[in-house]
């Protein structure tokens, strides 16, 4: 019963506009935070049709229950796990559950439709959370990709290789593929709960949608370099950079709140970094020229946005247009902010900017005033396969999106220091060199091609990476004393544990 208090309760308190659901769900300190979240989530989505249901059978009336009480009870009892969690509510729910029952039939065949789904406004049947694939991150800190395929196959998954296309990513029963553009994402069929699965447990895999594990890929860190996380908690893209780096260098993370940071340092410990160095503080007040930071070559912004592309966070109310108009400019100037400064760190070279935000002002307008405010800096095409662009001007950013890319909206850009763009393809060859030879995808610098292949497969692979057979003689010198002095770097390299 616990968990439809707590459900309530944040209805009630989302409703009243007190805080995002997510934050509230957040705060809420109860136990099992994402039983709890999917709840509250579905509830709100379907408010409209519970309420309908609720009013037409008059439970408030009947039960003295109160509607977010009953907007909960509704949902579980009718289209949710089936009041499972029990309580004293449950005796009472079941006494009405036929008048329930024959309330959401009555509505479907007045609406001429079969499915609960169907039964929404419109701008809320797109595809949403649970319609999703579930993305698995494999953590190649803890294990490889070669053996997490292994042993969910010996769990009784059936592997069925590569994806090629998107399409592929549409999958039943207990079928998995590999992602076809992240070369350490595993994906299965939606709901797929792995939350007791061992692999999760022991941090060898990490539950990750799709497009938030591009930013990490795409600034692509080599192992060795110094790098930073300026709004870092809960950490998933903390732990995928330590793991792109290999754990080598030094990966500073902030955040301004203590207890997402005190959730991100048990996470980060079950996944195995050990280059990180965690402060609750503010980035803001981070001095870029300080000592500590005057290395710092890679910086992974993704700030607090409106959450807007979470599926299951949209805000549909038309309500409050104003205040939503003040929110987004007000989160909107706190990104340029954030994104000015990142820009200040001297040795700066690359900076990926991230979002869950679907809204412009969040994420095209930012970076494009931050570009006129920076003019050393420029964007790098990202993904060329990548089928949903930045909005115009910026074709270059990445945006993701439930029914095109398969995953929450989303949105990336990754801003390079013009001086950096010249030597862009060396760097890239010595961070290819540095990785596994076998890494099939491999992220963008500037100014590089697709290599050009006529198998569809291998061209999705081999997607965005300079071709190291193009390169000259004097490339490759200059590419192998780069290499003999990133060794002894890396060999009198801090490791910095967690504070
Ligand atoms: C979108 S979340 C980051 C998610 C995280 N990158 C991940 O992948 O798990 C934004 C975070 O920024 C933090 N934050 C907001 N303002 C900040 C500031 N001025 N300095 C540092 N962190 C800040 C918030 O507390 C929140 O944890």
């Amino acid at each position: 019963m616990a968990l439809y208090m707590k459900a309530a309760e944040i209805l009630q308190k989302a409703e009243r506009k007190q805080a995002a659901l997510k934050t509230l769900v957040y705060d809420s300190k109860f136990a099992n935070i994402k039983q709890l979240f999917a709840l509250v989530c579905e509830t709100q989505k379907f408010s409209s049709v519970l309420q309908e249901i609720i009013e037409a059978t008059r439970l408030l009336k009947l039960t003295r229950l109160k509607m977010p009480l009953a907007q909960v009870l509704v949902y579980d009892l009718l289209m949710g796990q089936g009041l499972k969690c029990g309580g004293s509510w449950k005796a009472v729910m079941m006494k009405h559950r036929s008048r329930l029952q024959a309330e959401l039939a009555r509505m479907k065949v007045k609406q001429k439709v079969s499915r609960n789904e169907d039964l929404l406004p419109a701008n809320l049947q797109q595809p949403h959370g649970d319609q999703l694939p579930r993305y698995v991150r494999v953590n190649t800190l803890k294990t490889t990709v070669e053996d997490a395929v292994d042993y969910l196959k010996r769990d009784g998954f059936s592997y069925l290789g590569q994806a090629c296309r998107l399409e592929d990513l549409s999958l039943k029963d207990r079928h998995f593929v590999r992602d076809l553009h992240l070369p350490e994402l595993l994906v299965f069929p939606p709901k797929t709960d792995f939350h007791d699965h061992f692999l999760y447990k022991a941090g060898h895999i990490i539950l990750q949608d799709k497009a938030s594990c591009l930013p990490a890929f795409l600034l692509h860190p080599p192992p060795g370099s110094q790098v930073l996380d300026a709004c870092a908690a809960p950490g998933n893209k903390t732990s995928h950079l330590a793991a792109v780096m290999k754990n080598r260098g030094r990966l500073f993370a902030f955040d301004l709140d203590a207890k997402r940071l005190a959730t991100m340092s048990t996470l980060l410990l079950r996944a195995g970094v050990t280059c990180q160095q965690l402060a609750n503080q503010d980035f803001l007040k981070v001095d870029p020229d300080g000592p500590q930071y005057r290395d710092v070559e890679f910086i992974l912004l993704d700030p607090s946005c409106s959450g807007s592309g979470m599926v299951c966070l949209r805000d549909n109310s038309s309500a409050d247009q104003d205040k939503e108009k003040a929110r987004l400019s007000s989160l909107a100037s706190f990104q340029l902010r954030c994104l000015n400064h990142g820009l200040r760190f001297p040795r700066l070279k690359r900076l990926v900017y991230s979002t869950c935000s679907i809204h412009r002002q969040e994420n095209e307008d930012v970076v494009a005033a931050c570009l006129q405010q920076n003019p050393s800096f420029r964007l790098v095409p990202l993904l060329a396969q990548w089928p949903e662009r930045g909005l115009d001007p910026l074709p270059q950013c990445l945006r993701a999106d439930p029914t095109k890319t398969r995953t929450h909206g989303f949105f990336v850009a990754l801003l390079e220091k013009h001086s950096e763009a010249e030597d862009g393809k060396q760097e890239a060859a010595v961070q290819i060199s540095e990785q596994e030879e076998a890494t099939p995808h491999s992220p963008p610098t500037s100014e590089n091609k697709p290599a050009a292949s006529e198998d569809e497969s291998e061209a999705s692979e081999m997607e965005e990476t300079p071709t190291p057979a193009g390169e000259t003689d004097v490339t490759a010198s200059k590419k192998r004393r780069r290499k003999r002095k990133k060794k002894k770097k890396n060999a009198a390299a801090v490791t910095f544990k967690a504070v």
